[in-house]
């Protein structure tokens, strides 16, 4: 059996403002703002869930939950993920592995990571070892290092059987 492999790349960011939870790969961080958006704004899920979209070429976040449409007002975008990974499913992928990048310069990611891993890895129902979360300041420059948003890399790799090419 041959196996097609496909790679996807997706990228968020939301602003940092006041009276707004900070949610970052569906964990809740305890800090003093939290990131503007339609949904829960997590970046992290967000740039995943576009970087398997974009693997599978099955569009974008915008094109399958409409910021538009008040259903995905304040949705839980572990809810949008996983609505994502039953797509790949059905056409056949299999995700291989995720890795990700948080540019945030506050709050410190570190002690979060093992729990984003946790919670994406259930999520996509990947072991863990199949999933990698980063988090890089950007030393202080731009609308990043000024603490005004948190933007977020991801890459996806998928697989499926070749003979569901073009099925
Ligand atoms: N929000 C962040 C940013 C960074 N880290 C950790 O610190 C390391 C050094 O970051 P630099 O941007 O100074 O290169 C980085 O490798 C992360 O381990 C973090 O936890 N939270
Ligand atoms: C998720 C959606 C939908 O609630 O809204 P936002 O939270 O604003 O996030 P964005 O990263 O702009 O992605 C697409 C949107 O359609």
């Amino acid at each position: 059996m041959n196996t097609m492999i496909r790679v996807g790349l997706g990228s968020d960011i939301h602003a940092l403002v006041e009276g707004r939870r900070l949610i970052i790969g569906g964990v809740e961080i305890p800090f003093a703002k939290g990131l503007l958006g339609h949904s829960d704004a997590d970046v992290l899920l967000h740039a995943v869930t576009d970087a398997l979209l974009g693997a599978a070429a099955l569009g974008d976040i915008g094109r399958h939950f409409p910021d538009t449409d008040a259903h995905y007002q304040d949705a839980d975008s572990r809810v949008l993920l996983r609505a994502v990974r039953d797509l790949l499913a059905e056409a056949g992928w299999r995700i291989v592995n995720i890795d990700a990048t948080i540019h945030a310069e506050r709050p410190k990611m570190a002690p979060y990571i093992p729990q984003i891993v946790a919670c994406l890895a259930e999520d996509l129902r990947l072991s863990p070892g199949c999933v990698n979360v980063k988090a890089k300041t950007a030393e202080k420059l731009g609308f990043i290092g000024r603490g005004e948003g948190i933007a977020c890399d991801a890459v996806a790799l998928i697989e499926r059987d070749a003979e569901l090419h073009d099925a």
